[in-house]
């Protein structure tokens, strides 16, 4: 039996002024599944996301979440979100890596100060599971770019979401780095059974690590089993012809 829908993109557009970022998306992410999302840069990937976390409205079609159409829906804590911008503070940013962990709880229900040892212990958890302990006291500042990036993991779960979606999360970090945060990710989804969805330029590396591969240049050009599209698919009609320069455009 085919596992409960967790997004669902019904012929979804939308349009920025004139034209169409993205148009007529279909596109079903179920429980406990890791879908990649790649495409050509402008392609509509982030616009997409945006879609999916309700930060847009789409102009054509319906978003629903967790089987509820996107108007109704109100359980945001079920999602977890971690931006292209997560990453970069400056050394001297003053807060500690515990600190920065708990303000992903700023906004549950309740006092939050009267919540303290509760939330302290919530980000601890969270700070468990990323493998992160030993840093907790450290200035997040004073991190290198992979570990401040699981520091973003821990702040993006530590509300225990059932959905976590991603953003380029791999941008900037040395490959040994990335390596391990992709350990992580595979982790997360099929030990502590978190549905991922995540956006990434590189094509290669991400469709060795996800079960779905959703390909966006405005509409959806596939959406399946990363072996067959790397087999199938003529990329060049997709990017364009300089296929190894959106593949290395980030690395
Ligand atoms: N706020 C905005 N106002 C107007 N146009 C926008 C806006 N944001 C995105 N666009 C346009 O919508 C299209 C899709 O953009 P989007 O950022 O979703 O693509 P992307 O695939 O995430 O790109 P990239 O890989 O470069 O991050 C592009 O043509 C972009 O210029």
């Amino acid at each position: 039996m085919e596992s409960k829908p967790v997004i669902q993109l019904n012929s979804v557009s939308y349009r920025y002024g004139e034209r169409d970022a993205v148009q007529n998306i279909n596109l079903t992410v179920r429980e406990g599944e890791f879908l990649g999302i790649i495409g050509p840069n402008g392609g509509g990937k982030s616009t997409t996301l945006k879609l999916m976390l309700g930060l847009l409205r789409p102009t054509q079609g319906v978003v629903s979440l967790f089987e509820q159409p996107l108007a109704q829906f109100k359980d945001w804590n079920k999602i977890g979100y971690i931006s292209q911008k997560a990453s970069s503070f400056n050394a001297r940013f003053p807060a500690t890596v515990r600190e920065v962990v708990e303000t992903g709880l700023v906004g549950q229900k309740g006092i939050w100060w009267r919540k303290r040892a509760e939330n302290r212990q919530k980000a601890l958890e969270a700070l468990e599971l990323v493998g992160m302990t030993e840093f907790k006291d450290r200035r997040i500042g004073d991190l290198s770019g992979g570990q401040q990036q699981r520091v973003f993991i821990a702040r993006a779960i530590v509300k225990s979401p059932q959905l976590l979606i991603l953003d380029e999360p791999v941008e900037g970090v040395d490959t040994e780095a990335q390596a391990q945060f992709y350990d992580l990710l595979d982790r997360l989804n099929k030990k502590h059974g978190f549905t991922m969805v995540m956006v990434s330029h590189d094509i290669g590396t991400i469709s060795k690590k996800v079960e779905k591969l959703a390909c966006i240049n405005t509409t959806l050009h596939y959406h399946g089993e990363p072996e067959e599209f790397m087999q199938v698919s003529d990329l060049s009609n997709v990017y364009g012809h300089d296929v190894s320069l959106v593949h290395h455009h980030h690395g």
